[in-house]
């Protein structure tokens, strides 16, 4: 398995995710930066990473998602190559319109950063085949715009399509429905606020989202 991860002014947590990567599935990854307008051949996923991207200006994830790479990234999704976005990372897939809805402010209007409870919505894709659908895991969120909006309509129509990935397990940032994770149409893009990265050692408090990569693993075998 080969991934790449996207490194922009302002990523924080690109080096968890390529280490979260490289010790659990064991793929080769590398770090690309934002001004590349190209990814590395015969990649298998592309992580976009959690942070801070251009200082959270403008919106957070607006300016990323008009970066060289992001061209790049959509190319990739639409040939159905596989995208984590990870909290930044969520922010710039809807930014790019590969994932439908919008985060905005928590509606405490604080940045809110420990461990969460997720319920797992859908255990039917390659990020989430290794959980159970309805299993309570515990994982860290950072973010002070994690409050997803979509209207009734999309609502209805992630829910009829199985695409609400996770729910927090209470509401913690005021989040339509709750949602902390959405998939693409195809089910080959994931954003989630969550940091699943954050949790794959036990020194890291938890190991929570050890299924997820073990899951991508599973699935993406190198050709
Ligand atoms: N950890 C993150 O990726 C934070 C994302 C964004 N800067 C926010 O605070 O909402």
């Amino acid at each position: 398995m080969r991934a790449a991860v996207i490194v922009f002014p302002g990523s924080n947590c690109d080096r968890d995710m390529a280490v979260a990567l490289r010790e659990v599935t064991g793929a080769e990854t590398a770090m690309v930066w934002h001004g590349d307008s190209g990814l590395p051949d015969n990649i298998d996923i592309v992580g976009i990473p959690g942070g801070f991207s251009f200082g959270d200006y403008l919106r957070c994830g607006a300016i990323a998602a008009n970066s060289p790479i992001c061209r790049a990234v959509v190319d990739f999704a639409a040939k159905g190559g596989a995208v984590l976005g990870v909290c930044n990372g969520f922010q710039v897939l809807t930014e790019t319109g590969l994932l439908p809805g919008a985060l905005m402010r928590n509606a405490n209007l604080k940045f809110i950063c420990k461990p969460v409870e997720l319920v797992v919505e859908t255990a039917d894709s390659l990020f989430t085949s290794g959980y159970e659908k309805g299993q309570r895991i515990e994982i860290p969120v950072a973010h002070h715009d994690g409050n997803y909006r979509a209207d009734a309509e999309l609502r209805a129509q992630l829910e009829a399509e199985d695409r609400i990935a996770f729910r927090y397990g209470t509401d913690i940032n005021g989040a339509d429905d709750r949602i902390a994770g959405v998939l693409s149409e195809n089910r080959r893009v994931l954003g989630l606020m969550p940091h699943p990265e954050r949790a794959v050692d036990p020194l890291h408090g938890g190991t929570d989202g050890v299924a997820m990569f073990r899951s991508l693993a599973a699935s993406l075998v190198s050709a």
